[in-house]
């Protein structure tokens, strides 16, 4: 690659910068970006990759670490980079943070004391525990029945939370209380030692056991520092306790220099244990310069004008954003109020029906989000929908599924196998063969993917299900490759979990009479509307958003954590491009039958859209 004078550098695949993303791209010192929706944030660190790479400041064997808070996230940024500067892709590692801290875990377990050491083939478990597990385990473990009766359940697991993965290991610190000691030390203990297909160490676990890891040999967390060079952390307002301590761990007075990008409006998981005080910690620990950006590059102005009243009052004094974009104008919201279910849901199908049929637009243009429960919320606006010959689906399972880079990589082989021609799939899979192959020459690696086309096409020919195929791609480059290239399948398991995963994905994919492409098709949904919690919408982007259920219902905590709702709705709304609907309906059915709808509780949100502008449709 021929090095480029940082003076002369220009961001690669867009136009411009605007003066502050200019500046943190080029930066040579740690930093923190807060910017609203739309800003380019994630745009930003792909361009500062590309800026690192193409000029030089990043050469081999130095590496760029990319810690993103959700998988999706961590693959659109990767992809941004193959995309810009493909030379470089395989200098930079984009995970989530808690694939880093497993497979630090994993990849180094050797260095842990015994007594620390979790069991081989251990599983992680995907929830904390609940109130009614641990009432018997603490009951057992000697506190008091009194006092277990002094708690109720919310407040009994956030106290289990902070003992299990709230304290720095292995609970030596001056401030650690001596009954927080016993009770996190036995716990530990029992997790360590539960046997392998047993799940023991949920992922704000594995967080302290990697940073204790590290603390505890100085040579892998030098190498460590030493490779790493410059790190990214992308949604950085969401970073729990346990996650900012192994960063903290890792990179805390090291030469790396760190870029962090984050919007404190968009905070929606301190259920989760987010810090509220990240931003403000991190630029002390780090020394990082703060810069706030001022554009939107996603949404119509009319949407950034909403937007800023929003967020306007999330933050008092929240900066006010301008459109970054000419080529968009107007953009719309409104709420649309419906008698029942049923006549909203005719409403929208025959809305989105004409928008695709006769405005160009195509399914995955839309997306339906709701509060919760995306699978109940939907049911009648997809047979609606069906009517009319549109899919709509809950992609909350397959989402997770098919950003696995073992899915990718299988699904761009099936694709070359059950069409024509498809150039965009095959650049992408020899793109990945590159990253698995290594030092592969390149006639090698159109030889392999010619082979796994190949076999695609003679096992669909002899009439084999798709679904069956899948070890099959897989043998072809092996496993070893997977496992050595992305650390979540470092320990194996989750890589067959991923790959049994797909398979059961496209058995259900394969309706009797629907050819193999067509199957494909479905599996990656591309002529599917995507259905959604606001929480999965997180980092995504359309041309419409449709909102169900703006209702009390719909969002019963709200007055526990009207902070965090409040963002949330911000959140939703600032994922559309052109046009945003809020719907109502009277009455919605709910787990205890049908109920009617009010906006009391919400009455805030309602409030600030009034404040905003945004009209009311009666449409009863
Ligand atoms: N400098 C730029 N010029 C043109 N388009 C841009 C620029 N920066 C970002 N974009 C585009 O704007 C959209 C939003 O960018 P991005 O996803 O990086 O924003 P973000 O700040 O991470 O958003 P959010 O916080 O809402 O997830 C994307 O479509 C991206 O391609």
């Amino acid at each position: 690659m021929r090095l480029i004078n940082s003076v002369d550098w220009q961001p690669v695949g867009v136009e411009s910068l605007e003066p502050a993303a200019d500046d943190v791209v080029r930066s040579t010192c740690s930093t923190l970006v807060v910017a609203g929706p739309g800003a380019g944030k994630t745009e930003l660190l792909a361009q500062r990759a590309c800026y690192l790479f193409q000029t030089g400041k990043c050469p081999s064997p130095k590496r760029i670490l990319s810690i993103s808070f959700k998988r999706d996230a961590a693959k659109n940024l990767g992809q941004r980079v193959a995309f810009r500067c493909p030379d470089s892709a395989h200098d930079f590692d984009s995970f989530t943070l808690d694939a880093f801290a497993k497979g630090t875990v994993d990849r180094f377990s050797a260095g842990l004391v015994d007594d620390w050491k979790p069991s081989s083939g251990y599983e992680v478990m995907l929830h904390n525990p609940r109130a009614k597990d641990l009432r018997p385990w603490l009951l057992n473990a000697g506190v008091t029945a009194r006092r277990l009766q002094s708690l109720n359940d919310q407040d009994l697991e956030l106290k289990f939370d902070h003992i299990s993965h709230g304290i720095e290991l292995p609970y030596d610190g001056a401030e650690v209380k001596a009954g927080q000691r016993r009770l996190g030390l036995r716990w530990w203990k029992e997790q360590l030692e539960k046997p392998a297909g047993t799940p023991s160490l949920t992922f704000p676990m594995i967080n302290r056991l990697a940073a204790y890891l590290l603390r505890t040999n100085p040579k892998i967390k030098k190498a460590l520092q030493e490779t790493y060079a410059f790190v990214f952390l992308d949604e950085f307002q969401d970073t729990t306790a346990a996650q900012y301590a192994l960063i903290q761990e890792c990179f805390e007075g090291a030469d790396s220099v760190l870029t962090a990008v984050g919007d404190g409006k968009q905070r929606i998981m301190l259920w989760a244990g987010a810090r509220r005080d990240v931003f403000e910690i991190y630029s002390t620990d780090f020394e990082a310069t703060r810069y706030d950006l001022v554009r939107n590059y996603r949404s119509a102005p009319a949407l950034i004008e909403m937007q800023n009243i929003i967020a306007e009052s999330l933050e008092a004094g929240a900066v006010q954003v301008t459109s970054g974009r000419d080529d968009l104008s107007g953009g719309t919201c409104e709420v649309l109020e419906f008698r029942t279910p049923e006549t909203e849901a005719a409403y929208l199908a025959d809305y989105i029906g004409f928008q695709i049929v006769s405005e160009g637009k195509s399914p995955r243009d839309f997306v339906i989000i709701v509060r919760q429960k995306a699978n109940e919320m939907i049911v009648l606006l997809q047979a609606a929908l069906d009517v009319k010959g549109i899919r709509l689906r809950d992609e909350t399972l397959l989402q997770d599924l098919l950003v696995e880079p073992v899915a990718a990589f299988i699904v761009l082989v099936l694709r070359l196998g059950t069409r024509n021609r498809d150039v965009a799939a095959w650049a992408d899979l020899v793109d990945q063969l590159e990253l698995l192959m290594g030092s592969a020459a390149e006639r090698e690696i159109e030889k392999v993917a010619q082979q796994l086309k190949q076999y695609v096409l003679n096992e669909v020919e002899k009439g084999q299900s798709l679904w069956h195929l899948l070890e099959g791609i897989v043998d072809v480059v092996g496993k070893a490759p997977f496992i050595n290239t992305y650390s979540q399948y470092f320990s194996g398991d989750f890589l067959d979990f991923t790959i049994t995963g797909l398979a059961n994905a496209l058995e259900g994919a394969a309706t009797p009479g629907k050819s193999p492409r067509d199957q494909v098709n479905e599996l990656c949904g591309e002529d599917i509307i995507p259905a959604m919690t606001v929480h999965r919408s997180k980092g995504l982007e359309f041309d419409t958003v449709i909102f169900l259920g703006l209702e009390d219902s719909s969002w019963w905590s709200f007055s526990d954590q009207p902070e965090e709702e409040k963002k949330s709705f911000f959140v939703a709304f600032s994922r559309a491009i052109e046009r945003v609907y809020f719907t109502f309906s009277d009455v919605r059915d709910t787990r205890w039958g049908r109920r009617r709808q009010r906006q009391s509780q919400i009455g805030d949100l309602y409030t600030v859209l009034d404040r905003a502008g945004v009209a009311k449709r009666d449409l009863r």
